[in-house]
This record gives structure tokens, C-alpha cells and sequence, in this order.
């Protein structure tokens, strides 16, 4: 009997004892940085010539590990291993395959401290950023291997006399999945493993910053009992072995979670029948976000300091749903910046592997360059209040940075910067508030801070996000808990952590008999 399913608790590093564990995690990980890591394909380990290295951003000369590169050969190479293992695999009793993905769970859970100093070394997350990151990835593996039980026997439908019909879900064949760097853990095992619960099997290509955590889950699943050929590991370039496996004739579903614009490729790319094709493509793409937390004038002032500062400021405000704009009644706009202000300033940034570090380093020098020249995009259409500053002498370091009265059309109110800056625009009341809430193209998360019921109300009908939150922070998501995927162009609202995921990583089949 399967328990029922809880998420992951977080650690509390107040505890000494837990504090301890995790120095010491952090510790033995560091001994072992440097490692270098196949690709794995049909069951082999293969070592190339090209490698993509590693690094730590808090500190660009410590090396985290380095994995062999694959190319076109490779990519098809694993494409038709994952083709062959599928024949076996979708025959598996779902159950068992459930059953693997709870057996890695635990794995995880026994080693958990371990994974997370991977992802404060490799992605520079602070320490509670990576436990939230390693206990999702746990909840994803135990999530779905629990709806999957659900689902094996497929959903009721009606019959007549005489007559028996069943609608089951049939696996869809070769996924190919292509997570993010960001929730470097979480998203690459939840996206790996909704596929091959389902009866898929999966070529993954991990993200160039992250390719380590990718590689050490993938041994997880080996370790686990997963047969050769199901799970494929493929780093390499997204231009070219990205492209070679959306490409493919014989690629049944992509999973893609990242930005916009690789995202609306990859559906141009994925409808594009090729030759030999004989199947329509299923894409699921989970992309970026401009997310806003909505400050009422009748709300309190704490809490909407406090969902700002998290919302935008978590993880270096490097997540789909990071707040990074504040949009709040005129009546409380000054109050509620002033706050804002004095907490950004009184944040902690520096190198992740410290405790209490609020905000680490941002994921590379692309990003590092990118957020940077934002900001100066920032002093010209509105007022820097505080931060502004970055550093990237030893690592990718910026400051909290807010800035006041921007129109809501400027760049830093409609463009995704991922980084930490949060920009104010004031509201005249409610309804311009929401109004100016959906004035951009993506629709992933949003807050509301207000103690008025009416606003709430309104809000649940007009404000045009994916995940809606009231009187908290917009970030989060937990498994299970709040199913997680973004309207407009911040996705197919695949809804990761729900109770339909999994169904769209199927075909559903209708078998109708006669007596
Ligand atoms: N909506 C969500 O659930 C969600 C979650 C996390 C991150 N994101 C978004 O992801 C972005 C940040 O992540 P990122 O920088 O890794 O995004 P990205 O789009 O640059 O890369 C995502 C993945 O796509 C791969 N890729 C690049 N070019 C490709 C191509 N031509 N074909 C196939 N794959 C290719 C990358 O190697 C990586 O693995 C942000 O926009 C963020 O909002 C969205
Ligand atoms: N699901 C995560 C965000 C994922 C994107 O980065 C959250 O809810 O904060």
C-alpha cells in the first residue's frame, strides 16, 4: 500500500544538527568537484573528445565537473537506443514503474544533503534555495509515481448493454527533454521522470550550467533499477544536438522547460513534419515569466513588504516566477518602496556556500552581462532607489536592486530580466492595478496583497496567470500542493505537479467490444 503523498519538509539549518550535516556535505562535495561524467547512451558510457566544463559562479576557477559533449551522431545514436528500450518498457507494469521512481526518491532522501551541495556549487543556490530545489525533485518522483498508479487502469466511462468500453492511457514513445539550469534539480528530474513513469522513453539533454546535478540524478535512475537504453544522457550544444532531437522523425514528445524564445522554436521546429515521420509531435513548453505582486491600498504593509522582497530577491530573482515587478495603489506606494528599500539593503549576497546568504551569485557571465546592462536600462526609464552595483571579479555577484516609477509599458516592466531587480509602477486604484498586472505578453505567476474580499475576488477572474497566489510571495510552487505552468507566453500551462500532467505525456485509448 502506497502512503498517501506529503511534500518533501524542508531542512531547518536553525537546528545545529542540521546546520552540521549540511557543512559537512558541502564538505565531502567539494572533495569530489572536478569529476568528469559520460554521456550515457543504450546502457554504455561514452566518453568524447568535446567536454563543457562546469563552474561554480560564486567562484568561476573552482571547476564543479566536466561531461563529455555530444553531436549530431551521438544524438541519433541515443534517439535510436531510447526507440528500441521503448518496446520493453511501455509493457512494464505501471506500477513497477512507479515503484522505480519511489526507490529513487528514497536514494535521494538518504543522500539529500548531497544533491543539494551540487546545486549551491554548480548553480551558486544558498543553502535553503537548494534544499527547496533537491526536496521538489523528491516530491516530483513521488508525486507521479502515485498518479500514475491512479491513472494505470485509465478513467470510468459508460457502456450499454452488451457492450464494454474502457479508455486507458498508452504511452506516447521517444520524449525528448530539455530542462532549464535554474531549478537545476527539481525541473530536470520532473521533467526525466513524468515521461518514463508514463511508459516513455527519454533522451535528455540537461543545460550546459547544469549538466552535473543531471548526471548524478541519471545514476540515481541507474542505481534504482532503470533498464538500459530508457534513459538517455546527451549534453551538448542547444543549436545542434537541441535541434537534432526536436528535428527528428522520430521524436513523439518534447518536453521543454526554459526561456520564450527556445521555447516558440522548438514548437515552430516540432510541427515541421519531417521525412519518414508518421506521428504528430506533442511539445509541452514551459517558459518565462514578468510576474507581478499587486499591492492594494487596503492590505497590510508587512506582508506585502515581505512578498515583494521574497518574490523578487529569491534565488537572485533567477525563477519563472520571480516577482520582479510591484505594482501598488498610490495611497500606499511610498510606505510600501521605503520598505522595500531598507529590507533590499539589509540582504546578504555573497558566495552560496555560506550560511545565511540570502542572495548568491547570478548563473554566468551571459546572465551577469545581461542583468547589468538592464540596469541601465532601468536609469534611464525610471529612478534607482537602491542597488545597481555588480561585481564579477571572482564570481557573478549583483545587488538587490529596486527601482521606482516606471511606466508600465518601459522595457523593465514588459522584457524578463532574470535577475535580482524588482521595478515599481503606481496604481490609481484596483482595477488599473490588475490592468497594468496583464499588460504583458507572459501570463505565468502573480500576487495579490490586499485585505479587501471584493479586489481578491476580482482578481481571481481578471488577473491572467497560471499561478495565482494571495497575501504571499508568487514563488514556490510545491508539488501536489499548487500545480505549476503559466498562460500566454509563458506556456502550454502543462500544469508540472498537477493531477493532469502526466496525462499529457500520453495517448489516450478508447477500446470498445461487443458481446
Ligand atoms: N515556466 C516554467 O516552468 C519555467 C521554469 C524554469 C525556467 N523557466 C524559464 O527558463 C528560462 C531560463 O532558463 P534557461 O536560461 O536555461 O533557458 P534557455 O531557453 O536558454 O535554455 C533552456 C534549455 O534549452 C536548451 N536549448 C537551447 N537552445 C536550444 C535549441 N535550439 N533547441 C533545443 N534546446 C535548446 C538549453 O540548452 C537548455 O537546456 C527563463 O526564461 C525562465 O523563465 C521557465
Ligand atoms: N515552480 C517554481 C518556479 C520555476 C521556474 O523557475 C516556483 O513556483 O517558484
Amino acid at each position: 500500500m502506497v502512503q498517501p503523498y506529503k511534500h518533501e519538509p524542508f531542512t531547518d539549518f536553525t537546528m545545529e544538527e542540521n546546520k552540521k550535516a549540511f557543512e559537512e556535505a558541502l564538505a565531502q562535495v567539494k572533495e569530489e568537484l572536478g569529476q568528469h561524467h559520460d554521456l550515457l547512451i543504450d546502457g554504455e558510457r561514452i566518453r568524447t573528445g568535446q567536454t563543457i566544463t562546469s563552474t561554480n559562479p560564486a567562484n568561476t576557477k573552482q571547476v564543479v565537473g566536466t561531461v563529455s559533449k555530444a553531436n549530431e551522431e551521438l544524438a541519433e545514436k541515443a534517439v535510436q537506443s531510447a526507440a528500441n528500450a521503448f518496446e520493453d518498457w511501455r509493457k512494464w507494469d505501471p506500477r513497477a514503474r512507479a515503484e522505480l521512481l519511489f526507490r529513487a526518491a528514497h536514494i535521494i532522501r538518504r543522500r539529500k544533503h548531497e544533491f543539494s551541495a551540487y546545486l549551491v556549487y554548480e548553480v551558486g543556490k544558498p543553502w535553503k534555495e537548494a534544499d527547496a530545489d533537491t526536496a521538489e525533485a523528491i516530491d516530483f518522483l513521488e508525486y507521479y509515481g502515485r498518479q500514475m498508479i491512479e491513472l494505470k487502469e485509465g478513467k470510468p466511462i459508460e457502456s450499454r448493454p452488451g457492450e464494454q468500453n474502457r479508455y486507458i492511457y498508452t504511452p506516447t514513445g521517444v520524449a525528448v527533454v530539455i530542462p532549464p539550469w535554474n531549478l537545476a534539480f527539481a525541473i530536470m528530474a520532473g521533467t526525466t521522470v513524468a515521461p518514463l513513469v508514463t511508459g516513455s522513453t527519454v533522451v535528455m539533454k540537461p543545460a550546459s550550467n547544469s549538466p552535473v546535478i543531471a548526471a548524478k540524478f541519471v545514476e540515481v535512475l541507474e542505481e534504482a533499477g532503470l533498464p538500459k537504453g530508457v534513459l538517455n544522457y546527451v549534453p551538448g550544444s542547444g543549436g545542434e544536438v537541441g535541434d537534432y532531437l526536436v528535428d527528428h522523425p522520430k521524436t513523439a514528445l518534447i518536453s521543454f522547460t526554459g526561456s520564450r524564445d527556445i521555447g516558440t522554436r522548438i514548437i515552430k521546429r516540432a510541427a515541421e513534419i519531417q521525412e519518414g515521420q508518421n506521428h504528430l509531435k506533442q511539445v509541452i513548453a514551459e517558459m518565462g515569466g514578468k510576474d507581478t505582486v499587486v499591492v492594494d491600498k487596503e492590505a497590510n504593509i508587512e506582508t506585502a513588504v515581505d512578498a515583494i522582497i521574497v518574490s523578487a530577491f529569491g534565488f537572485s530573482g533567477q525563477k519563472c516566477s520571480s516577482g520582479s515587478r510591484a505594482v501598488v495603489h498610490e495611497d500606499v506606494y511610498d510606505e510600501v518602496l521605503e520598505k522595500v528599500k531598507e529590507r533590499a539593503e539589509q540582504l546578504t549576497v555573497g558566495n552560496a556556500s555560506e550560511e545565511n546568504v540570502y542572495m548568491g551569485p547570478v548563473v554566468d557571465q551571459g546572465a551577469y552581462d545581461k542583468i547589468m546592462s538592464y540596469i541601465e536600462v532601468g536609469k534611464e526609464e525610471g529612478r534607482l532607489v537602491t542597488g545597481g552595483k555588480g561585481d564579477d571579479s571572482k564570481g557573478y555577484f549583483i545587488e538587490p536592486t529596486v527601482f521606482a516609477d516606471l511606466d508600465p509599458e518601459s522595457r523593465m516592466q514588459q522584457e524578463e530580466i532574470f535577475g535580482p531587480v524588482v521595478c515599481f509602477t503606481k496604481a490609481k486604484n484596483f482595477d488599473e492595478a490588475i490592468d497594468i498586472a496583464n499588460n504583458t505578453e507572459y501570463g505565468l505567476t502573480g500576487a495579490v496583497i490586499s485585505d479587501n474580499r471584493q479586489h481578491l475576488e476580482k482578481a481571481k477572474y481578471d488577473f491572467h496567470v497560471g499561478n495565482l497566489y494571495f497575501n504571499r510571495n508568487c514563488t514556490g510552487a510545491i508539488v501536489g500542493y499548487q500545480p505549476f505552468g503559466g498562460f500566454k507566453m509563458s506556456g502550454t500551462d502543462s500544469k508540472a505537479g498537477g493531477p493532469d500532467y502526466l496525462a499529457l505525456h500520453m495517448q489516450a485509448k478508447t477500446i470498445s467490444e461487443m458481446f
